[in-house]
């Protein structure tokens, strides 16, 4: 009889550890025959048999054997591998087995020759792991194991479990029906289905919960973890088709993602919002007031591109969402596109082709220039007006600039002092201004009359910059001779119908809004931002927040973080303290970083404390966010 208390029995393979550890024992032994993949995938198939109770375990256990063809020097090998095969999780939880080493048992149709030295480094005595044994022929080559093993037979964790006679409630943790089936036999209490390595059916749709990883199992037990909040917790949603490399990443990390395809209108993103943790969105979802006020959990905004006032960026940040986005990655291929966009308009290409496509040969020079010696006025000389200005001169053009911030020049650019002084002079204005709203309209009837007769117009920037009424008067009048125009004052949130008054236009270029949309661009960004996104989960980092008081956080090693984010009001920073010190915790480095509106406290901390001292943090005054990390 053991003693009582809740207990916790383990699976070995696919649970504790990420891999079958008979298929990696075939690939130490087949290595070298030429039939190597094929027997693999024989013991594979033979294992998920047993596994999902399709055939009887004494059966799968006798032919993977045989074809195994092992000896028992490969068992050190295979040890030596499983080492680093352990599941992610179990290996961050280390404390848990440590902590509760008495109440942990693994029962496993494995074999105790790999298992027992694995497990031990997980405080898991021989004693307390029940599974097969080999047996070996004089030479140490593995014939076959023992048979009076109930382990060794079908539905042999009952009997095992059975024969322990455990007191107390008893879980089971596994990732297969075979573990499943103490729970139905009535032996286990609950059965856990195991995820992290494997999904089975059979096992997850019998079972009383699904565990994503052991980081799950331990909350939901209220057991001591590595991590205070699960990540499978953390729910994410990306929208307007991101690259799926920001799914694949976010995932990987364990969160749980979810990616639609195109933007949301405001009322069912109010909806979905619910729940979310975070936000994944490109230009075209609208982050209202409204969206903010039914994200009850939303902690952050990531926006897959450079734009951002698309977002209420003060709201979010009133609310504690802090917002990042990717002000780089898609620089050069907006950049790409403005070069290829001048050069074909300056040669009339696209009337040529859409001539041709028509059946008509128009070989003419009429319309068509070189770019080279040309005068290009770029308009906002930030990321994208000053990368332009370095390839355009590299082309031959004479570069002109306006901004309204004290820009220097690169290479040969020409500072403009007005913008009156580059459109005078210019053969082709393209437009790289921010999407503040002061710049509505920013190009209208005015501006187009202070262009040089027959001068081009590129908009990469934003829609709304540019008067498309006065554009359509200007082209129709041949005031302007062409413009290339990707960004429009009205755009949909997904692909299908689309009208401008610009369509159907001589030498006038359009495209949807993909300046930025290069595989290249998107797979940096699907990169960039979920990055800025885990670190500011994992460790409370706002390194390049566009909303919220940057701060760069030492690694967090053994302490607990308590990250406190605030109304900028005086005294708060007094009061977290006097909190601290009345609970009597120690800490060991503290941080802060304001603006106008929010402040943003992070206090590292030993790493026992009184539960009660995290209410108390969270009734301060003005507090809008209070999160542990651990
Ligand atoms: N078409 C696309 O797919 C695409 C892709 C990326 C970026 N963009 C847009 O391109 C624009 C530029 O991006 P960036 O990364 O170079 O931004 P940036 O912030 O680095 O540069 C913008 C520059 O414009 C200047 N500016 C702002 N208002 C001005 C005004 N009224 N007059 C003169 N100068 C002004 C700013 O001072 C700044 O130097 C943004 O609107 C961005 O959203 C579009
Ligand atoms: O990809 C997008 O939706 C927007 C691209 C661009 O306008 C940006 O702001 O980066």
């Amino acid at each position: 009889m053991v003693q009582a208390g809740r207990k916790y029995v383990f699976d070995f393979d696919s649970t504790l550890t990420r891999v079958e550890a008979l298929d990696v024992l075939a690939e130490i032994t087949l290595n070298g025959n030429s039939n190597k993949e094929e027997i693999i995938r024989e013991i594979q198939e033979i294992t998920n048999l047993g596994i999902d109770g399709d055939i009887s375990f004494t059966e799968s256990l006798e032919r993977r054997i045989k074809l195994l063809n092992a000896h028992k020097s490969d068992l050190e090998v295979l040890v030596d591998q499983l080492r680093d095969k352990i599941s992610r999780s179990i290996e961050s939880n280390k404390e848990f087995f440590e902590a509760y080493s008495d109440d942990i048992y693994v029962i496993s149709c494995g074999f105790k020759e790999f298992i027992d030295p694995i497990v031990k480094e997980y405080n898991i005595p021989e004693h307390r792991v029940y599974a097969n044994t080999f047996k070996f022929d004089e030479d140490g080559k593995i014939i076959g194991f023992d048979e009076a093993n109930v382990l060794a037979t079908h539905n042999g964790k009952i009997a095992c479990l059975k024969n322990l006679d455990l007191e107390g409630e008893v879980q089971v943790i596994g990732d297969g029906y075979s573990d499943y089936v103490m729970r139905e036999a009535g032996i286990a209490d609950k059965f856990f289905a195991y995820t992290e390595n494997v999904h089975r059916e059979k096992a997850a749709k019998n079972a009383d919960y699904i565990t994503p990883n052991l980081d799950e199992f331990l909350f939901v037990n209220k057991l001591p973890r590595k991590i205070s909040y699960p990540k499978n917790r953390i729910k994410i949603l990306l929208l307007e088709n991101v690259h799926s490399d920001a799914f694949e990443n976010l995932s990987k990390e364990g969160f749980s993602v979810e990616l639609l395809k195109s933007s949301l209108p405001e009322e069912e993103l109010i909806e979905k919002v619910k729940g979310v943790h975070v936000l994944g969105i490109r230009s075209k979802t609208q982050v209202t007031q409204k969206v903010l006020d039914a994200a009850d959990k939303l902690m952050a905004v990531g926006a897959f591109c450079i734009g951002t006032t698309q977002i209420d960026l003060e709201a979010c940040k009133k609310k504690g969402v802090v917002v990042f986005n990717a002000p780089y990655s898609n620089t050069r291929s907006v950049v790409e596109l403005a070069i290829g966009e001048i050069i074909m308009l300056m040669r009339s290409i696209f009337p040529r082709s859409t001539e041709i496509h028509g059946g008509q040969w128009n070989k003419t020079a009429a319309n068509s220039k070189e770019v080279r010696g040309k005068n290009l006025g770029i308009v906002g000389y930030g990321n994208i007006g000053k990368q332009l200005s370095v390839l355009a001169e590299a082309i031959g053009m004479r570069v002109y600039y306006y901004d309204v911030a004290d820009q220097l020049a690169l290479g040969n650019a020409i500072k403009c002092n007005t913008l009156e002084d580059l459109l005078n002079v210019s053969d082709v204005v393209t437009l790289h201004i921010d999407d503040s709203k002061t710049n509505k309209n920013f190009i209208g009837e005015r501006e187009i009359n202070q262009m040089k007769d027959g001068a081009m117009l590129v908009n990469l920037s934003r829609g709304f910059i540019v008067d498309i009424e006065a554009l359509v008067k200007a082209l129709k009048s041949g005031k302007i001779a062409g413009a290339a125009i990707d960004v429009f004052p009205e755009e949909p949130g997904s692909n299908g119908d689309f009208h401008t008054e610009l369509q159907g236009l001589q030498n006038v270029i359009l495209t949807p809004h993909i300046g930025g949309s290069t595989e290249e661009a998107q797979r940096d960004i699907a990169d960039f931002v979920p990055n800025k996104i885990m670190d500011y989960i994992n460790s409370g980092n706002t390194v390049d927040a566009v909303n919220f008081p940057n701060i760069r956080l030492p690694k967090q090693n053994t302490s607990h973080r308590f990250l406190h984010i605030h109304k900028n009001v005086p005294g708060i920073m007094a009061k977290i303290n006097k909190v601290l010190a009345r609970y009597d915790m120690n800490i060991t480095g503290q941080y802060l970083s304001t603006d106008n509106e929010v402040g943003y406290v992070i206090s590292d901390l030993d790493k026992e404390y009184n539960k009660e001292v995290i209410k108390e943090l969270k009734k301060i005054d003005n507090t809008i966010k209070f999160r542990v990390l651990y």
